[in-house]
């Protein structure tokens, strides 16, 4: 049974509606034809008996008196009538008694029929058989037994099925061609139906649709189907634009994540990837991994005065002249604001990643065009190696960091590869640094001062403070060692407003002591950037009760390179307040005479590196002739630092340098003895 639903589920549905059409209309057909067959049998066979019935009537109603009279022959001709029906096979006379009177055919098996009172019949498969009394005036004379065949019935029965079976067949067939033809009209559009999601789940083509046929209902399933895939091909078209979007932030995030967006390089993170697998192919293969470290030089000053367009140019230029530096497999990232790193890979010596960075340099030393701006940039490189110098990832960097900032304290626009006493160098800077924040509280800074002279009298006409530290354990340290760590750290704010308050005490008691001598101040360019800084130096000069005009504020070039807006502004607000500016060390940077111009800038201090050859040195020689002149154009005084010998004294006063300041003619000395060489200088110019 339940491999027959299993078979019928299994059928396609015009299979099932053809099998439903043929039995439907078989069984339709088998039961009309088996009733009607059952009527005529039913006809037949009462027509039979009717027939005999009559018969076996009119034969009891003439066998009275052959009864009466015992007229067996005249009895046997009158039953003897019967053969002329066909169905009769035979028929028997009884007396009274029950006695077989006379008969035709064969009789047996009629005898128990004789003694019937009443006129009855027994109908069996093959027969019937009539028993009707014979009697005169309601008196019983016997009893006539009439047999009839029904082979007659069965025979019309054979020719009656003989028609209606290939009837019913024919039928059969005629309703099943009907029915299918029918069918088609149900079973077509749902197969296109079929189809059309067939088409639609294996080429994953939403766009098809199925056609909407007349009919009410297929019509409302293919328009429903339809209204599906439209709503499906509405989300499929949606989720693909998602999708897409989905894909493209997160090739944006990718890019984020792995690369610069302003110089295209990848970015610090996937760099620090890159090194560790660098690192730990280098441990496992033993072959050396180069990183360096860029950082620019001067690239605040080009940001904060030509603006940040142009410091993105500069950026994107510098990344392409780097990367135009090195091979297909060498990497370059941008690991900060103006810091680049490189790896180098399958490096076979120390002078091949020297060569690299020699290379670098030089590209970023050439003046690097910007719209109308010409701007020079330099570079500090520091290198580390693995295994070389460690075979620690994080090492390596620190290590390449050490050497890159002992590259730009020592004069920047150089590579340098790193030492081991490079990282002692930079542990030492580290206890300082501690130390520093401490040296304010206890009172360990003191002041020097330089002389000024004038050139052409010889008299002293200032001095330059200078900051000392007395470490209780160290000793004296130099400026030299500690400020670059102060500015650093910050510490330099409060620690150059000692310097300032502190030496303008000590000009204070200068001119009290009649020594109208100027002071030349140090500044830092992280004072300048402090809000608050003008008025917080006019509210010192108050203090210590002098001129703005008494003292001198000296910048460094490269301090003005990497000068913001509000640093310009804050420099003409001193000026306006009388202080003069000058450029200390004038000559090492690369202040251009348009820059310049623009600057609050009373006078320049020629470098002592200048100085120091003078006057043998033709090169130096022409370059203080030209700083000298530079100056007397631009209505700027000029002092020349440096200066250890009479020679040089001479050679600058000659060629039109105003000031000057040395070894030559005084030391840095502590206030007390400064003092005291003034006090001398008066009485020997009043001797
Ligand atoms: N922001 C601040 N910077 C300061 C302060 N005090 C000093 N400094 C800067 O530190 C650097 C080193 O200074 P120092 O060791 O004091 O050296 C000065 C002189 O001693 C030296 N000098 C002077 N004459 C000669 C000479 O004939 N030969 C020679 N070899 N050296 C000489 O030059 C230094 C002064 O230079 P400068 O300031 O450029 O005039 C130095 O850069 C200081 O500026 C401070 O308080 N704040």
């Amino acid at each position: 049974m339940n491999s027959w639903v299993e078979w019928i589920n299994r059928q396609t549905l015009a299979n099932k509606f053809k099998w439903a059409n043929l039995v439907t209309s078989g069984s339709v057909i088998l039961a009309s034809t088996l009733f009607l067959v059952s009527i005529q049998v039913y006809f037949f066979t009462i027509s039979v008996v009717a027939q005999t019935q009559a018969s076996a009537t009119v034969v009891s109603e003439n066998l009275s008196a052959a009864l009466v009279f015992d007229d067996r022959a005249a009895a046997g001709d009158i039953l003897a009538a019967l053969r002329a029906l066909p169905d009769v096979q035979s028929a028997a006379a009884f007396d009274r008694q029950g006695r077989l009177f006379a008969s035709i055919g064969a009789p047996a098996g009629m005898a128990p029929f004789g003694m019937r009172s009443r006129p009855d019949y027994v109908l069996s498969l093959h027969e019937v058989v009539i028993v009707h009394p014979v009697q005169v005036r309601q008196q019983r004379l016997g009893t006539v037994v009439v047999r009839s065949s029904l082979s007659s019935v069965y025979h019309q029965l054979a020719l009656y099925l003989g028609l209606a079976i290939p009837v019913m067949f024919a039928l059969m067939a005629v309703a099943h061609l009907v029915l299918s033809r029918l069918q088609r009209f149900v079973t077509d559009p749902i197969n296109e139906l079929s189809k059309a999601s067939e088409q639609v789940s294996r080429l994953g083509d939403y766009s098809i649709r199925a056609r909407v046929p007349a009919s009410e209902d297929v019509g409302a399933l293919a328009l429903t189907f339809n209204n599906m895939l439209d709503r499906i091909e509405k989300r499929e078209r949606e989720l693909e634009s998602e999708i897409a979007e989905r894909r493209r932030v997160e090739a944006r995030l990718d890019r984020l994540a792995h690369f610069d967006p302003v110089t295209h390089l990848h970015n610090r993170h996937f760099f620090n990837e890159r090194l560790e697998a660098a690192v730990l192919r280098s441990r496992e293969q033993n072959r050396r991994a180069v990183l360096m470290f860029i950082d620019l030089d001067n690239f605040k000053a080009v940001n904060d005065t030509l603006g940040h367009d142009v410091g993105d140019d500069l950026l994107r230029l510098v990344a392409r002249q780097l990367a135009a530096e090195l091979r297909h497999e060498d990497m370059i990232a941008r690991i900060g604001g103006d810091e680049f790193a490189i790896l180098l890979e399958h490096v076979h010596d120390v002078d091949m990643a020297l060569a690299v960075a020699a290379k670098c340099l030089a590209t970023l030393a050439r003046p690097i065009l910007i719209g109308s701006h010409d701007i020079r940039i330099g570079a500090s490189i520091g290198i580390s190696m693995c295994p070389d110098d460690t075979r620690d990832m994080h090492t390596l960097l620190k290590y390449a960091d050490t050497a890159m900032y002992y590259a730009k304290n020592n004069g920047k626009n150089a590579y340098r590869l790193f030492t081991p006493d490079m990282q002692d160098d930079a542990e030492k800077r580290f206890v300082l640094d501690n130390n520093l924040r401490r040296a304010l509280e206890r009172n360990e800074f003191l002041l020097h001062y330089q002389p000024q002279v004038d050139l052409h009298s010889g008299a002293i006409i200032g001095a330059e403070a200078l900051i000392r530290w007395r470490h209780p354990e160290l000793g004296l340290i130099s400026p030299a060692d500690f400020i670059p760590l102060a500015e650093e750290s910050g510490l330099i704010v409060p620690i150059g407003a000692w310097v300032l308050r502190e030496a303008c005490r000590e000009l204070g008691r200068w001119h009290a002591a009649g020594h109208p001598v100027r002071m030349a101040i140090n500044l830092s360019g992280r004072q300048l950037q402090e809000p608050g800084m003008v008025a917080s130096v006019l509210s010192i000069l108050d203090e210590a009760g002098i001129e703005a005009q008494a003292i001198v504020l000296e910048l460094t070039e490269s301090m003005l390179m990497d000068a913001s807006s509000a640093t310009i502004e804050c420099l003409h607000l001193l000026k306006r307040a009388g202080i003069e500016l000058a450029l200390d060390d004038f000559g090492t940077g690369y202040s251009s005479m348009s820059y310049l111009k623009t600057l609050p800038i009373g006078s320049l201090k020629i470098d002592r590196s200048f100085v120091r050859d003078l006057p043998g040195d033709a090169e130096d020689a022409a370059i203080t002739k030209a700083i000298i002149a530079m100056a007397r154009s631009l209505r700027m005084n000029v002092v020349a630092e440096g200066i250890e010998t009479e020679e040089q004294g001479r050679f600058l006063r000659e060629n039109g340098c105003d000031k000057a300041q040395g070894y030559f003619y005084g030391r840095p000395l502590p206030g007390v003895q400064m003092r005291q060489l003034l006090d001398q200088a008066r009485s020997a110019s009043v001797v």
